[in-house]
């Protein structure tokens, strides 16, 4: 997929969150979980919310009852953490997101709804996708719906990796982080379609929300690597353009 490295000033709209496809036909940004829940809702005392702000936002890999796009206060989303298995290896480890306390920032990504046996199921897989193979902790934070009507906040889990776990990367150039991800892959697939995936719900799902940090390690990389440059030419104008003079 070609890219635009200039966020669109105005996203022509932004889409709905997409309805998850059959199991069969996986949707391009959010995935369809193993099989969001139909029919009856299941028997529950409460739901739980999980909040997503990294791979969670497109491959939630469990199944859930409902899901709303949002914010968390006092964090910042940050490429800080090492990752060895889903997008590195122990050679070359691969950089993913985890959360910086940060006053006055939010993070947008988003909360997933479990209800009845979808709650022990997800969080049973969380714990190895995130805690087992990821580092990463678990806190308890208030998720802010992004829809206009919503009143409270939602008490949501989210996975966290602090600077005390052993795969944590810390602070480093975009630029760096940017060559660090285009040489990375692992089991899950390549730390560019990590970045590139969440850049683009950021821009389609959360268009007026800033992400310096975000984009500014997307452009590095794509600086880096031109081929993901979107051009609107055709590739016969490019070509028919005189060449510039050696000089
Ligand atoms: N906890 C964050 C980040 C999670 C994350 O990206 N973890 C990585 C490393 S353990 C992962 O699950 N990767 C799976 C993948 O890259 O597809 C979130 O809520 O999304």
């Amino acid at each position: 997929m070609k890219r635009d490295p200039q966020r669109p000033e105005e996203c022509p709209g932004r889409p709905e969150l997409p309805p998850p496809p059959p199991p069969s036909s996986p949707s391009p940004l959010l995935p369809s979980p193993p099989g969001e829940a139909e029919g009856p809702e299941p028997k529950s005392v409460a739901p739980v919310w999980i909040f997503g702000y990294g791979s969670l936002v497109w491959r939630p890999g469990f199944e859930f009852t409902s899901r709303k796009v949002g914010f968390i206060r006092g964090y910042s989303r940050r490429f800080w953490q090492g990752d060895t298995f889903h997008r590195g290896s122990e050679r070359m480890p691969g950089r993913v997101v985890t959360l910086l306390e940060d006053c006055g920032a939010c993070t947008w990504g988003v909360a997933y709804e479990v209800r009845g046996e979808q709650i022990a199921a997800s969080l049973q897989y969380l714990n190895m996708r995130e805690a087992v193979l990821g580092g990463y902790d678990t806190k308890l934070v208030k998720f802010h719906p992004q829809e206009k009507d919503a009143e409270e906040p939602i008490l949501a889990l989210v996975y966290i990796a602090t600077p005390q776990n052993p795969s944590y990367l810390g602070p480093a150039s975009e630029e760096d982080i940017a060559a660090q991800i285009i040489v990375s892959s692992g089991c899950a697939g390549h730390n560019i379609e990590y970045l590139l995936r969440l850049a683009d719900f950021m821009r389609y799902f959360c268009p007026q929300a800033e992400d310096k940090h975000l984009f500014s390690i997307e452009e590095a990389l794509i600086s880096i690597l031109p081929c993901l440059y979107y051009t609107e030419e055709s590739l016969e104008e490019t070509a028919s353009v005189p060449q510039k003079s050696k000089g």
